[in-house]
């Protein structure tokens, strides 16, 4: 499970303070997907980096299956598995070869993630490209790749970013086949999306941010009861005109 509690980040500017992250808490328990939503700048991913521990609050703190990233950063990393839109491949490694490299620097046993590597490139439908040298992918299949090397050391607790950019139909429903697998197995997992339709169709609870607060948090339906709007869109378009 993920707790965020009272996380804050504040940068400096030339002339000013931005606090990007203001006080904000939240928590994901185990099989849910909870979509932490918001506009550009709205602080999403100032609260991933200080979640990974590659950024430092002010305030507050992350903790993952009961481990505070300050406490215990590299326990923490250990906890978490990460994809992002952006994630690079090493083009000159196998498939295979940048699996069982990420699994090694996760100190994952050879033979176990050796298995976990076959099975998860089964699942995610890889098992084809694991010899192929990873700088000839295109971008679905690099996508696929990294989704797989999130999980190569069995995290329980899963942030993806962006996940669905850059992807065709059929790569958008492989992430959401994907997310259906990590609910199942009872992953704790954030999603970070400007794409308020996808996040209606794939998670089960939501936190509206704006401006570094969470303003709005719950399920569908319970939005639907406090915003007085149907679709998430609506909420945020309503969010952004009163401020
Ligand atoms: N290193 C930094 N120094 C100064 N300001 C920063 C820094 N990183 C982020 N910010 C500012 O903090 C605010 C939140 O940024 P953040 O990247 O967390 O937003 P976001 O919700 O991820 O946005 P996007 O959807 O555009 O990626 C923005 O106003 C941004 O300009």
């Amino acid at each position: 499970m993920l707790a965020v509690e009272s996380l804050t980040k504040t940068f400096s500017l030339d002339d000013s303070d931005l606090c990007a992250v203001d006080h904000l808490s939240f928590q994901v328990s185990p099989g849910e997907v909870f979509g932490l939503l918001g506009a550009n700048g709205a602080g999403k991913t100032t609260t991933l980096r200080m979640i990974l521990g590659l950024l430092e609050p002010d305030e507050g703190y992350a903790e993952v299956d009961g481990v505070r990233t300050a406490d215990d950063p590299i326990g923490v990393k250990a906890r978490l598995g990460f994809v992002s839109a952006s994630d690079g491949v090493y083009p000159w490694l196998s498939v295979r070869e940048m699996l069982m490299y990420f699994a090694d620097l996760y100190a994952v046993d050879p033979n176990v993630a050796a298995d976990r590597c076959e099975s998860l490139a089964k699942l995610m439908g890889i098992e084809p490209l694991l010899e192929r040298r990873a700088g000839t992918l295109s971008t679905g299949q690099r996508q696929r790749v990294t989704l797989v090397r999130g999980l190569i050391h069995d995290p329980p607790v899963m942030l993806l970013d962006e996940p669905t950019r850059g992807l065709d139909v059929v790569g958008v429903q492989t992430i959401f086949e994907y997310i259906e697998h990590l609910r199942d197995v009872g992953k704790a997992v954030i999603v970070c999306t400007h794409r308020l339709d996808e996040a209606e169709r794939l998670c089960d609870r939501f936190g509206l941010l704006h401006r570094g607060q969470i303003r709005h948090m719950g399920t569908l339906d319970q939005l639907r009861a406090s915003t007085g709007q149907q679709h998430l869109v609506d909420m945020f378009v309503e969010l952004m005109r009163g401020v």
